[in-house]
């Protein structure tokens, strides 16, 4: 083979080195969208215009020719995976799975065993002649099927490609125009270099500068997809986004026209979104709320159910500039909204349970404060409280009466009427206590027929005074046993704070001591501790007393 290299074929030669690096860069980053289709094309642009050079070296015609068969390789290959190439940047896996791929590339395979079985029948060049440009140059006067296969193929394949580049331009939002603008400034090189060659309006007639024009293509398609496409997959991203997210989107005009909505919003109208596009925004409720800023609630009611969404609406905005459209946000709260209807409901239900919780230990608290027979307090309640009202006492320097009641004779009423009847005489007793003594006062049962009273700021005299008085009104009361009725009594004996002590038991022990005094004295009276007698000016009345006790313990017997 006998090769003499001229500029033209070291052009070509050129073009196909920077093909092959171009496309060893692609290839290493395979993995970005298009790099990979530009990898191959690259290696379709290499394998074009290094053939193109040895064909344009080669002096025998024979070779020439031979190179000029392997160039079709490159030439038919190109458009095709050009075509690819600009499907992966549109992401159409449809047109990249191996059987569209094949079926893209059969009227290439056609177009070359046509092109290597030339000299049989003349269809892809019917002859040739020398250029009169003397570069060592071929003129190829073309046959019909090279129109047809060939070129008209590749021109149906870059077309496609170029549109589908074109439709990137518009897909994408406007400031990354410049971008796509690029892409098709790349995709316009080849279309311009092919015309030239096919018109032969190119200076040096028999040159087809398309395979350099594609290895330019392929320097900006690098500089494209390599550098400037993380800039592409944004808006990408968005799209992607839009349609995936679970909160719908829908976007009107001013007419409430449906400019674009979600897969996720047309689900909430129970319409595909392609339907949806284009029509009147039909949902009254939404309607309503549309056209105000801000958050709303709105219910959405299809055929046997019932939605409740939650709606943002705000205006399009771009750099501060409002345009016409608005946009909703629809979050179908529906769920959220019957487990807060539930959760509500379990909170009122435990809060009646905690009432009633409530309620229940109060009630046990009071019971367990109170005696149950009579309702007054008891020992428990007492011992609470009366450190309480000693210690007042003592802040505010004044006396307090601890008066200890004990019925008299009771055992002989239970004997003789029963222990109702004598329970009678105790929730009588405790009734007086209660009418006849002050809400500050603490009047208990202590247990039995024992009661203790106790007096805040009621000094020895006072204190005898009032208990003197309960004693009396309680030996005037009459009680009824069938056809009997008898008295009843009490004795009482009195301990003071502070001169007798200033503590419960203390307290207890003297006042115990003074109505063991008042027992054994005769019983219905009230005796001070430390007064053999009671108090002076009530000692006749005392007297008469002891005559009425005289009195009660005879009654239940008689
Ligand atoms: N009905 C009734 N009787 C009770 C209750 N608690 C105690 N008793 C009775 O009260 C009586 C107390 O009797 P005693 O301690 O002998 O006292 P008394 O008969 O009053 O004698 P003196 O205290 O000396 O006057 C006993 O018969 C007890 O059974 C009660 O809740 N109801």
């Amino acid at each position: 083979m006998s090769l003499v290299f001229t500029t033209i074929s070291a052009i070509s030669g050129l073009a196909a080195l920077s093909a092959a690096t171009i496309g060893i860069l692609a290839w290493e980053r395979r993995k970005v969208t298009g790099a990979r289709y530009l990898a191959w094309l690259m290696l379709a642009v290499t394998l074009w215009s290094g053939t193109a050079m040895l064909e344009l070296s080669s002096t025998l015609l024979r070779d020439k020719i031979f190179w000029s068969k392997v160039e079709y390789l490159g030439t038919l290959t190109a458009p095709v995976l050009f075509f690819l190439l600009a499907a992966d940047y549109n992401q159409l896996e449809r047109a990249l799975r191996p059987r569209a791929v094949l079926l893209l590339l059969l009227v290439p395979l056609l177009s070359m065993g046509l092109a290597m079985s030339n000299e049989k029948h003349g269809l892809i060049w019917s002859s040739f002649q020398a250029s009169p440009s003397g570069y060592n140059l071929l003129i190829f006067n073309h046959g019909p099927l090279f129109w047809l296969l060939v070129a008209g193929y590749s021109y149906l394949m870059m077309l496609l490609g170029s549109l589908l580049l074109l439709r990137t331009l518009h897909y994408y939002p406007p400031h990354y125009r410049g971008q796509s603008l690029i892409l098709m400034l790349g995709a316009i090189v080849p279309w311009l270099g092919n015309l030239l060659y096919l018109s032969g309006h190119i200076a040096l007639q028999g040159l087809d500068p398309t395979p350099l024009c594609f290895a330019i293509t392929g320097a900006i398609f690098a500089f494209d997809l390599l550098y400037l496409r993380m800039l592409y997959v944004v808006p990408i991203a968005r799209g992607n986004a839009f349609n995936a997210m679970g909160d719908g989107i829908v976007v009107i005009d001013r007419d409430k026209t449906i400019l674009d909505i979600n897969p996720a919003a047309a689900n909430l109208f129970g319409k595909p979104a392609a339907v949806l596009c284009g029509q009147q925004l039909h949902i009254a409720s939404l309607v309503a709320v549309a056209d105000h800023d801000g958050s709303h609630q709105v219910e959405l009611n299809g055929p046997g159910s019932r939605s409740i969404l939650e709606v943002r609406a705000f205006p399009i905005r771009e750099s501060g500039v409002t345009l016409g459209g608005r946009m909703l946000v629809l979050r179908d709260i529906s769920r959220q909204r019957l487990a807060e209807e539930a959760l509500h409901q379990a909170y009122l239900q435990l809060k009646t349970r905690i009432d009633e919780i409530e309620t229940l230990q109060e009630t046990l608290r009071e019971q367990a404060l109170h005696d149950p027979l009579t309702g007054l307090y008891n020992r428990r309640y007492l011992e609470e409280t009366l450190g309480r009202e000693i210690s007042r006492a003592e802040r505010e320097q004044r006396s307090l009466t601890f008066a200890l009641i004990d019925l008299d004779n009771f055992k002989s009423i239970n004997d003789r009427f029963g222990h109702i009847i004598g329970d009678t005489v105790l929730c009588a007793l405790a009734d007086l206590l209660r009418t006849y003594c002050r809400q500050s006062d603490i009047v208990c049962r202590l247990g039995g027929e024992e009661f203790i009273v106790v007096l805040p700021s009621a000094d020895q005299r006072n204190g005898w005074m009032r208990l003197e008085l309960l004693r009396r009104r309680f030996s005037d009361l009459r009680f009824q046993a069938d056809e009997h009725t008898f008295q009843s009594s009490f004795s009482c004996g009195i301990a003071c704070y502070p001169d007798d002590g200033s503590s419960f038991s203390s307290l207890y022990q003297l006042a115990d001591l003074a109505l063991y005094q008042a027992k054994a004295k005769g019983k219905n009276q009230v005796l001070l501790h430390g007064a053999d007698m009671p108090m002076p000016q009530q000692a006749s009345s005392a007297a008469s007393h002891k005559q009425a006790s005289q009195r009660a313990q005879e009654s239940p017997e008689s």
